[in-house]
């Protein structure tokens, strides 16, 4: 789906190091998206996927703090933006959607009645025609009645694509998608997945969405980033980056997806350190065929290994898959 456009980043991480308060989660990460741009971000449990969007979101009751390093977003600086601007620009510039809406949703009470809460809690007016047409524009089933359901009275996948719709109805230009399909069933997983790409062509939404699943990161974006104990460890468009995995680690996370073929995947033997992101040398080393004593004398930057694919190690191109 290479629908990006050109021109200006509308959100730049730079150099990136985040906290919770004791030692790193995430250590010097940079990306950016391009307006209308989609990027997926990957890798194992704990690698720091969802730390990288509590530190966009900056709210403070997270608990992510940015040690080091920047965010800015359409050219604006909001790496320590106060409590009161940053509550103007989330929603209506950013918008979320986390892995189950069922918890942001008050269970019982109308979608009605919490769009214009929502809505007025930025300062802006519901209107329920205009709910309506955007029921309608993605498609959903029943768009007249829906605002007076409640969310128990809905599937997982109607409740996230709620919430998309209540994102759209702000109007924001960056949309944080934190495992938003992880919990659904394969078919709500290709519905919101198609109204997420949708949106970006019909809006110019610029979409972050992390996932552990990389076949759907291999329908939806642009470009990918693979994450390791809280390191980029690869970097690039989607097809370079899955066709032509360059770093040892993103190679085993490919070969640990099982296949239709009933044999069991090869995957990658032990688990990742946990506190990676504060080692000094490359923190893959203990689980890399490769790893030796040069691996762990510096941390390795990303480098460009073919245009628009970057990779901080090259030694994963004498990687077997078949080891
Ligand atoms: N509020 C917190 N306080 C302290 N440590 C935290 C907090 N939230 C997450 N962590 C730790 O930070 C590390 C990274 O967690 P994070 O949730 O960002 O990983 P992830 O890649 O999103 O994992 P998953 O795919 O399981 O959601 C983990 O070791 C986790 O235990």
């Amino acid at each position: 789906m290479e629908k990006a456009k050109s021109g200006k980043n509308l959100l730049e991480i730079n150099n990136l190091t985040v906290s919770y308060g004791d030692g790193k989660i995430i250590t010097e990460v940079s990306f950016a998206l391009k307006p209308g741009e989609i990027v997926c971000i990957a890798g194992e449990s704990g690698c720091g996927k969802s730390t990288l969007i509590k530190a966009v979101l900056g709210i403070k009751q997270l608990g992510a703090i940015i040690e080091e390093g920047s965010i800015v977003l359409d050219g604006m600086d909001i790496t320590r933006m106060s409590d009161e601007d940053r509550r103007q620009i989330l929603g209506t510039q950013i918008g979320y959607v986390p892995q189950n809406t069922r918890g942001s949703f008050n269970n019982i009470r109308s979608y009605d009645v919490q769009y214009q809460e929502t809505m007025r809690s930025h300062g802006l007016k519901f209107d329920r025609n205009e709910a309506i047409k955007c029921f309608d524009r993605l498609n959903f089933p029943d768009s007249d009645k829906l605002l007076f359901y409640q969310p128990w009275e809905m599937s997982g996948g109607m409740n996230q694509r709620m919430a998309i719709a209540q994102a759209v109805l702000l109007g924001p230009k960056l949309m944080l998608c934190d495992e938003a399909t992880s919990v659904l069933d394969v078919t709500s997983q290709k519905e919101v997945i198609e109204e997420l790409a949708k949106l970006r062509d019909e809006l110019g939404w610029s979409i972050l969405f992390i996932t552990h699943n990389l076949g759907v990161a291999s329908h939806i974006a642009d470009k990918l980033g693979v994450m390791y104990a809280g390191r980029m460890v690869e970097y690039g468009n989607i097809r370079k980056v899955l066709d032509n995995p360059i770093h040892p680690y993103t190679k085993r996370l490919l070969s640990a997806i099982p296949g239709r073929d009933r044999k069991l995947p090869l995957g990658i033997e032990g688990r990742p350190p946990l506190d990676g992101a504060e080692w000094e040398g490359c923190n893959f080393v203990d689980r890399c065929i490769h790893g030796g004593e040069k691996c762990t004398e510096k941390m390795y930057k990303l480098v460009e290994v073919e245009p628009d694919h970057f990779a901080s190690c090259m030694r994963g191109g004498q990687c077997n898959d078949n080891e």
